[in-house]
């Protein structure tokens, strides 16, 4: 079976530092939960930039669907993670000048949709993990914890193909911690390809595999 998303031989090193990744080869399937774990600095979150197409390895290819995306254009790349993939960046990274929804609705910027087809979905996210905030909230109004869970909101929204989140429950309690957890496994049945940056022993548990970097 294709691999979802797969990473052959991939290197990279940022500038003249050490290297990060040597060689890594590693197969992210449809329909599973992947929690990839190490210590800090070892370089988990531009793991996750590589897998997102965020940024490009020194050697080795990423593959989507059997396809390598590192010759692709700047603009192959941009579409196809606008179109494929959902990314929860480390601390939410919500853009603090629009309001939350509109943050949400993202994607639909993204893909030159039209923003009115998402309204009714982000409604429906934004129930389900507990962030039905006032449509004009921005996110200097609201918490960490729901930053985070706005921030998987937006992931979501495009029904992703490989969702790929970086300490998606760092700042949560054990109950939004658990809805979360629901949420990666939802949408991997869903036939995406989840993977998880976690130091949370908790959710490493609840992954399908753990991959140590
Ligand atoms: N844009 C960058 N330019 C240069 N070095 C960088 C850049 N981003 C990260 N690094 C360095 O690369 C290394 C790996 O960083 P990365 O954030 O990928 O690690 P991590 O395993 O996710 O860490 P943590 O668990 O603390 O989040 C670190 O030494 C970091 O300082």
């Amino acid at each position: 079976m294709t691999a979802r998303l797969a990473a052959r031989a991939l290197s990279f090193r940022y500038d003249a530092a050490e290297p990060l990744l040597e060689n890594w080869t590693s197969e992210f399937h449809a329909g599973e939960v992947v929690a990839v774990t190490g210590p800090s600095g070892r370089g988990k979150s531009t793991l996750l930039y590589l897998l997102g197409l965020m940024l490009k390895p020194s050697g080795g290819e990423v593959l989507l669907d059997g396809q390598p995306f590192h010759s692709r254009s700047d603009r192959e790349r941009a579409s196809a993670r606008a179109m494929r993939f959902g990314f929860v960046f480390q601390d939410a990274a919500l853009d603090p000048s629009r309001t939350v929804l509109d943050n949400i609705l993202e994607t639909a910027l993204y893909r030159r949709e039209r923003r009115q087809d998402f309204v009714s979905r982000a409604d429906e996210l934004m129930e389900q993990f507990g962030v039905a905030l006032r449509k004009d909230a921005r996110p200097g109004q609201v918490s960490g914890g729901q930053a985070q869970r706005i921030a998987l909101c937006r992931a979501l929204i495009g029904d992703p193909g490989v969702l790929l989140a970086d300490e998606p429950t760092g700042n949560l309690d054990p109950s939004s911690s658990e809805i979360v957890v629901e949420a990666l496994h939802t949408q991997a049945r869903r036939g995406a390809a989840v993977v998880v940056v976690t130091h949370d022993p908790v959710l490493v548990e609840q992954c399908d595999r753990r991959l140590a970097l």
